[in-house]
């Protein structure tokens, strides 16, 4: 394995890679519900030490065998890139909705998305830093051009316009303009009846990565 400026070559083989993602994608759901119900279950104190001791023992199977950091982006010489332990898209984390984002071409995406309790702020809305969450990153993979190139939040600005309500949402992102290594990124995301929250950002092509 080598590294980057962070991103790990590692040379899993591509059906390797379909083998873990197979087995750890469905885990990762199962985990999204695990959370889900464990707010939202009314079960009495005593059903709930009962699935501590479940869920513990889980734990310790899945603890037999660890990296020892974060998941990290890595990529392989097949051409596939992955980065699983991902906040907003990662495959294997739980706390990643995952956002599925659709690149329509090069600094324009788009994504739906349905937050459930786990992402709750004020009654019944969305936490206002969780909108910024996955707004910074369908605006930093959008500055990213079609991952032809690494760029990094350097201001991030929010306009939040009314209450984001939990459940189906949809966030658009593109490209405003650039400027040397600069790139700004307008974007919003919001419900059936428009946006909710909207944001600027200016993404910067760190200089190491030039
Ligand atoms: C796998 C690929 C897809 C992944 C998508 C990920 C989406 C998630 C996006 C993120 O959340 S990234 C994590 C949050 N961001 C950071 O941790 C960034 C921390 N800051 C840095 O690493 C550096 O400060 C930074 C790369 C932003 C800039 O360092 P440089 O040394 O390259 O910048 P430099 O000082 O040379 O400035 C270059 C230009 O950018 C401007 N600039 C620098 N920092 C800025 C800033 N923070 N805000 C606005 N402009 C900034 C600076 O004024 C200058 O403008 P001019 O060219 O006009 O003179």
């Amino acid at each position: 394995m080598s590294e980057f400026g962070g991103f790990i070559q590692d040379e899993v083989a591509n059906d390797e890679l379909d083998r873990i993602e197979a087995a750890y994608g469905p885990l990762a759901a199962a985990v999204r519900e695990l959370v889900d119900a464990t707010i939202r279950s009314t079960v009495p104190p005593e059903e709930a030490a009962l699935a501590l001791a479940e869920v513990e023992a889980v734990v310790k199977r899945l603890r037999a065998q660890q990296m020892p950091g974060p998941a990290g982006v890595r990529f392989n010489s097949e051409g596939r890139a992955w980065n699983w332990g991902n906040a907003v898209v990662g495959l294997r984390n739980a706390i990643a909705p995952p956002l599925e984002i659709v690149h329509v071409r090069s600094g324009l995406a788009h994504a739906n998305v349905d937050l459930g309790a786990a992402y709750e702020g004020p009654p019944g809305l969305v936490h206002g830093g969780a909108t910024a969450l996955l707004l910074d990153h369908i605006m930093g993979e959008t500055a990213a051009a079609a991952f032809t190139r690494v760029t990094f939040t350097g201001t991030l600005t929010m306009v939040y316009r009314r209450g984001t309500p939990l459940g189906p949402l949809r966030l658009d992102a593109r490209i405003d303009r650039e400027e040397g290594r600069k790139v700004w990124v307008v974007a919003s995301i919001g419900d059936e009846e428009g946006p909710t929250v909207e944001a600027e950002g200016i993404f910067i092509i760190p200089r190491w990565a030039t």
